[in-house]
C-alpha cells in the first residue's frame, strides 16, 4: 500500500514509529505537512498539490493533526477523502472531537458517564453556574487549553468566582467541572484501535499537583482497566466515530467517567508503558480496512 502520514514534523516520536511500522510491513510511506498542501477543489478531479507535485495513488492517510492546525488539517484530510483515500480517522470525526463542548454533549446524549460539567461564555450569575457542579472545589478549564495549561483547581467558591471572572475577561468559553478528588491526581488513558482497547496506562500527577499531564511532570505506568472501563472507552470511541483514539477516564465515586477523547493520541507514553508495538497495530488495522467507501461519509468528507 501507499500510505500518507499527515504530520508537520517527521522527527516526532509518533510519526517516526508509524513510518517504521509501515515500512516493516512492506508499505510505501510518505510524511506530508498538511500546511504545505494546496488543492484544486472546484473540479471533478479533486487533487492535492505539494511542493509543485500532484499527490496521487495513495491508499490510506494517517492524520496526525495538531490542535493548532485543526481547521486546515481537516480540510486537507477531507480532500484526501474526496480522492477516495482511506482515512485512519475521518475528518468529520476529528472536527467533532476537537470541539470539547460538542464532544461532551454527544457523549452525554448517549448516556456515557462524564464529570458533572457546566459551560458558559458570559454568565451573569456565576454563583448559579458554580452551583450546577455542586460548588467548590471545582475545576475550571479554558476550552482552548492543551497539556494542562488553562486547567485550574479552585478550592473555594471565592477562588472559583475570581477564576471564572478572569477567564470571562479573556472572552473565552469556560468549562466548569466537579473536582474528582477521589482520582487522586491520576487519570487513565485507554488507547483504542479499531474497536479494541489495545493498551491502557495510568498517568499520575507529581506531588502537590492534580493535573496528570506528562507535560506537567506526571508519570505513566501500565494499568489494568475494568471491563466497565473498557466498555465505556469503546462506546466513547464509537460515539465520536474514531477508529484510533485515546480515551481519558477519571475514576470517580460515581464510576469511571470520560474526561476527553483524543483523536491524535501520542504513541510514546503508551508504547513505553505497555511495551506494545501500537504503531504496528495501527498499520495492521489500515491493511484490513483501507478500501474505498469504508468510511461513514463514504469518502465525501
Ligand atoms: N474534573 C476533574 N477532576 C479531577 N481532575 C481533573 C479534572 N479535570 C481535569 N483534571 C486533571 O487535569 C488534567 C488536565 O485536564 P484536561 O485533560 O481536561 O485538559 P488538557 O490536558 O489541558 O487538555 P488536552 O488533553 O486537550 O491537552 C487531567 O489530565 C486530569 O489529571
Ligand atoms: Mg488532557
Ligand atoms: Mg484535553
Amino acid at each position: 500500500m501507499k500510505i500518507a502520514i499527515l504530520s508537520r514534523n517527521p522527527k516526532l516520536y509518533s510519526t517516526r514509529r508509524l513510518v517504521e511500522a509501515a515500512k516493516n510491513r512492506g508499505h510505501e510511506v510518505r510524511v506530508i505537512d498538511a500546511l504545505r498542501c494546496y488543492m484544486n477543489i472546484a473540479s471533478h478531479n479533486p487533487q492535492i498539490h505539494y511542493r509543485g507535485e500532484v499527490l496521487e495513488n495513495f491508499d490510506a492517510v494517517i492524520p496526525r493533526i495538531g490542535a493548532s492546525i485543526t481547521f486546515y488539517g481537516t480540510a486537507v484530510l477531507r480532500q484526501f477523502e474526496m480522492m477516495n483515500v482511506y482515512p485512519l480517522n475521518e475528518s468529520v470525526a476529528i472536527s467533532r472531537s476537537r470541539d470539547k463542548l460538542r464532544s461532551l454533549q454527544l457523549l452525554s446524549r448517549r448516556g456515557i458517564g462524564l464529570p458533572v460539567t457546566s459551560f458558559a461564555h458570559s454568565p451573569d450569575d456565576i454563583e448559579d453556574l458554580l452551583s450546577i457542579v455542586g460548588g467548590a472545589p471545582a475545576v475550571i478549564k479554558l476550552l482552548e487549553g492543551t497539556q494542562g495549561v488553562g486547567v485550574v483547581l479552585a478550592e473555594t467558591n471565592q477562588a472559583a468566582e475570581s477564576v471564572i471572572q478572569a477567564f470571562m475577561g479573556l472572552k473565552q468559553h469556560i468549562l466548569v467541572q466537579e473536582f474528582i478528588k477521589e482520582a487522586k491526581g491520576a487519570d487513565i488513558r485507554a488507547f483504542v484501535v479499531g474497536g479494541k482497547v489495545v493498551a491502557a496506562m495510568k498517568r499520575q500527577a507529581k506531588d502537590g499537583e492534580f493535573r496528570s499531564n506528562l507535560h506537567r511532570g506526571g508519570s505513566a505506568a501500565l494499568c489494568r482497566i475494568t471491563p466497565e472501563e473498557r466498555t465505556t472507552a469503546l462506546r466513547a470511541a464509537k460515539v465520536m466515530g474514531l477508529n484510533v483514539c485515546g480515551v481519558d477516564l477519571l475514576r470517580s465515586n460515581h464510576g469511571s467517567v470520560v474526561m476527553e477523547v483524543n483523536s491524535s493520541p501520542g504513541l510514546e507514553g503508551i508504547e513505553a508503558a505497555s511495551g506494545k508495538d501500537i504503531a504496528d497495530l495501527i498499520i495492521e488495522f489500515i491493511e484490513k480496512n483501507a478500501k474505498p467507501n469504508r468510511t461513514q461519509t463514504k469518502g465525501q468528507g
